[in-house]
């Protein structure tokens, strides 16, 4: 069977994109393994198939269900696997440019304001294009899973790299997938950290965890004169490996700067727009009124072709 696909990415964390426009595609492990295969493959960070909505439903998805009650514009939805196979709930990176490949298809009109609703399995996503045209991604609510506590002391885990003698006190973030969030002292030791290992994170996460670890810059002054907070990232994701970039990672990783600022911030401004540099470019962590956080930053389609693997 041939199958066509387009490879895509986000800040260099790239993707394999399937159009199942029918729903009839079924797409095990050992499949999403050999797409995202750098050798053997296509290659890719993850693989991402665009399904309807209510074809993901009919398969037994629950969550599919719950999204088209809560919107049921969002007829197609974003089903997302890690290059292990493993299945994610989210990938900010991922949404914006399932948005381009949906603009592609002629399945989404961004242009003018024009929004695109879509499924995901943390519920409803909406992005629009920004001034400056990047992608921009309501990522919906987020949480510290550690609670006021984790929120008093900025801390609720510990993060044990290759190569550290001792652990370093790390902060979860939730943001439909797991994150655990830890401070370096300088960008050295962030450009010469080892990441081929997993690092270790205590209390054990009982799915898995993507790990960001972090060095906040100065912040700037943004062009509506309010301050933007700046940080530099490395992340080690759950079912890949260290990625060049992030964007739920981004958006763990400014949630938990912001949060150890306001501990020391006085009377001073924290600042509610982040930019965030990743190996992979830079995107922008905004947070919106009523809990929610938004994701902005570039799409691009890169290719197209066909494949046998499936
Ligand atoms: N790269 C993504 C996150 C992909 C899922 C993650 N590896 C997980 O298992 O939670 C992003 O841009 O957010």
């Amino acid at each position: 069977m041939t199958l066509r696909f387009t490879k895509g990415h986000g800040t260099k964390n790239d993707f394999v994109l399937l159009a199942d426009t029918r729903g009839d595609l079924e797409l095990g492990a050992e499949q999403v393994r050999l797409l995202a295969d750098r050798r053997a493959g296509i290659g890719g960070d993850g693989v991402i198939r665009l399904a309807p909505t209510a074809a993901v439903a009919r398969a037994g998805e629950r969550v599919a269900d719950e999204v088209l009650a809560a919107e049921p514009e969002a007829i197609w939805f974003m089903d997302y696997r890690n290059a292990d196979g493993s299945v994610a709930q989210m990938c900010g990176n991922g949404v914006r440019v399932f948005a381009a490949f949906a603009e592609s298809l002629g399945l989404a009109d961004l242009s003018d304001g024009g929004e695109l609703a879509l499924g995901t399995r943390a519920g409803v996503r909406r992005v629009r294009k920004d001034a400056h045209g990047w992608y921009a991604v309501d990522m919906g609510p987020w949480s510290l899973p550690g609670g006021d506590a984790a929120a008093r002391d900025g801390l609720d885990a510990q993060v044990l790299a290759a190569g550290w003698s001792t652990p370093r006190p790390a902060l979860s973030v939730d943001l439909g997938n797991p994150h655990t969030v830890v401070a370096l002292p300088d960008e050295e030791s962030l450009a010469g950290l080892d990441l081929t290992v997993a690092p270790r994170v205590e209390p054990v996460p009982p799915e898995g965890t993507n790990v960001e670890l972090v060095v906040p810059l100065e912040e700037v002054t943004g062009a509506d004169g309010r301050p933007v907070g700046r940080l530099r990232m490395r992340v080690h994701e759950r079912g890949v490996g260290e990625t060049q970039s992030c964007g739920t990672g981004a958006c763990a990783a400014a949630l938990a700067v912001r949060t150890w600022a306001l501990h020391g911030a006085g009377d001073v401004p924290v600042p509610d727009v982040w930019s965030v540099e990743v190996p992979g470019g830079e995107v922008r962590v905004s947070l919106l009124p009523g809990g929610h956080v938004e994701l902005a930053g570039p799409a691009e389609l890169v290719f197209s072709g066909e494949t046998t693997l499936v």
